[in-house]
């Protein structure tokens, strides 16, 4: 940059040189030597200007690509408190439309924040040089420059700075309009959400509009400027080439000087109009990188060697960020390797809640939660979630094959063991009906039914070895028998005998065969035992046995 800079302020000064030595002396040999000198300076200023964009570039993309994975990296390790706190969608926008502005003001800065100051000092300083009685010209032009200047990012700047909320404005409709695709047409509200999303595109686009307008206007008010400040120094440089107080080439030396100054302004200009929206880019990207996560290893984890698995609540309360109420109370319960628990309540009464507090997505108020007769709190956390394997309510498949799928636990699992686990998860006949382990799976597992999909996830957790096993609410997309069979085969299986299970169900069918059933009424353990003894004893149980009864369900 320093290079095309220095060569771009010489050439003025040989362009006076050859007029005035060269030219008007009509000296042959000095313009050769003179034009030789200046195709030497024009092409050294090219390959600079070359180098420099080509460098810049490089640059300001690693720079992207760099804040993209923090970013990425970041987010992969935010627990649920953090992803309440900052919108998906306004994850995505982050990373890709808030990044690619940084970019390309970082782009921009380095090709001309730094050239443009450069240049200035340099071709006012030469051009002061060149001519004392025309520099009054500037005092003119540059205040007139920065006025139009200033005018125009007065106005563009707080439309600049708008234009992020309404990129993620634009985005969130349009991801809700995605997801929500087939509750939209079944509700029949593809008007409202048409209408939702046009507004927020209108109001983005409206807002591109009136920058691009502003901005718009720049160019010929700036080329307004320039012409002028020309047109005054031909004016009264003619004069004093007449009155032969100045050379031509000083006259044409100066006019070249001044429209490198007003560049630079111009350059300093539009750099300054993109830095609003690119600071409030940055801010939204140092937010995401400054969130710090609630869950985090201590910093010397214990080593947790347990001969038998086991699972303990001590007393456990946990309550929701800025939640009143306590979500879980006084929960208790402990169970061993080859046990299973099963959880049972009615919707809202904290089942989910319990169970994401076994592999530490939150943490406990009060109480403890052990595994293996560990804190999950003293432990490592990447460790621990070794440790459990979880099958959540809504089964979440990636797109591939079922085998990549089902080695997300495992990576080294043979195919043996896979067809182990889909066996026991009642998969298999509906696998080999699809292709085999290499069948592909679509989008979100799309190309799968409810229930399938509920069993490639059963089958997931199954390929994983750990020590607890966590199915919340794993079992109701499925029919009773397949339901029934299920469990009896996971009951057999030796390594899940050395394991502990925790089963959430809303039927008693499901939870019947349990070794400890926890029925649970607004975040409150009301019942603990086995089947029988809540059958006899447990006002809870006994209405939630009614109502099933009733629909025909349990047939107990
Ligand atoms: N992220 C959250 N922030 C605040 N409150 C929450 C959050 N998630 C759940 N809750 C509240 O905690 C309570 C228990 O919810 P939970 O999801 O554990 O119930 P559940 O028994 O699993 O219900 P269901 O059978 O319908 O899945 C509910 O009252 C719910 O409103």
């Amino acid at each position: 940059m320093i290079i095309q800079v220095v060569a771009n302020l010489n050439l003025p000064s040989l362009t006076s040189d050859i007029v005035n030595n060269g030219v008007a002396k009509g000296d042959i040999s000095y313009i050769w030597k003179i034009g030789f000198e200046m195709i030497g300076f024009s092409l050294l200023s090219v390959a600079a200007a070359i180098a420099n964009v080509l460098l810049a570039a490089r640059s300001s993309q690693k720079l992207g690509q760099n804040l993209r994975s923090d970013i990425y990296r970041k987010v992969m390790n935010f627990s649920n408190d953090e992803f309440n706190q900052v919108e998906t969608s306004s994850l995505i926008t982050r990373t890709t439309n808030d990044v690619v502005q940084i970019q390309n003001v970082a782009m921009m800065a380095l090709r001309m924040m730094i050239m443009a100051p450069i240049m200035l000092i340099g071709a006012s300083f030469l051009a002061y040089n060149k001519s004392h009685q025309l520099s009054w010209i500037f005092v003119i032009s540059i205040p007139v420059l920065l006025i139009c200047i200033g005018l125009i990012m007065g106005f563009a700047i707080p439309l600049f700075r708008a234009m992020q909320t309404k990129t993620d404005r634009l985005n969130l409709v349009f991801r809700e309009g995605l997801t929500g695709v087939r509750v939209i047409r079944a509700f029949r509200q593809d008007k409202f959400e048409q209408d939702r999303f046009e507004d927020a595109n209108q109001d983005y686009t409206k807002n591109s509009i009136k920058v691009n307008t502003i901005v718009a206007f720049a160019f010929p008010v700036m080329t307004l400027v320039m012409s002028g400040t020309n047109v005054a120094i031909v004016w009264f440089g003619a004069q004093l080439i007449s009155s032969q107080t100045m050379q031509v080439g000083n006259m044409i030396a100066f006019m070249t000087y001044a429209m490198q100054v007003l560049m630079s302004f111009m350059m300093l200009a539009m750099v300054m109009s993109f830095l609003p929206r690119a600071s409030a880019s940055a801010a939204r990207i140092q937010e995401v990188l400054a969130l710090k996560s609630s869950i985090n290893s201590p910093a010397q984890p214990e080593n947790v060697k347990a001969d038998t698995k086991s699972l303990v609540f001590d007393h456990v309360d946990f309550r929701y960020q800025q939640a009143e109420q306590t979500a879980l109370t006084d929960i208790d319960f402990a169970a061993t390797a080859g046990q299973t628990v099963a959880i049972i309540g009615g919707t809202g009464s904290g089942k989910t809640t319990l169970i994401n507090l076994i592999p530490r997505f939150f943490d406990v108020e009060n109480g403890a939660v052990k595994i293996n007769g560990s804190d999950v709190r003293q432990q490592d956390v990447q460790a621990l979630h070794e440790e459990v394997a979880l099958v959540p309510q809504k089964a979440t498949l990636f797109t591939g094959t079922i085998r990549d799928n089902l080695k997300f636990g495992k990576e080294d699992a043979t195919d043996d063991e896979i067809w182990q686990a889909l066996d026991i998860a009642q998969s298999t006949d509906f696998v080999k009906e699809e292709g085999g382990l290499d069948a592909h799976v679509e989008q979100g597992g799309g190309n799968f039914s409810g229930g399938q999909r509920q069993r490639l996830a059963i089958a997931r957790a199954l390929v994983k070895h750990a020590s607890v096993y966590v199915f919340d609410d794993s079992f109701s997309a499925l029919d009773f028998k397949t339901d029934a069979l299920l469990r009896s085969q996971l009951r057999a299986d030796k390594r899940i005998q050395q394991s502990v299970v925790v089963i959430v169900a809303q039927r008693i069918a499901t939870v019947a065969d349990a070794d400890l059933i926890l029925v649970l009424d607004n975040g409150k353990l009301v019942g603990k035992g086995t089947h029988a003894e809540l059958k006899a004893t447990n006002k809870v149980y006994q209405e939630i046995m009614r109502s099933q009864l009733r629909e025909g369900e349990a047939e107990l």
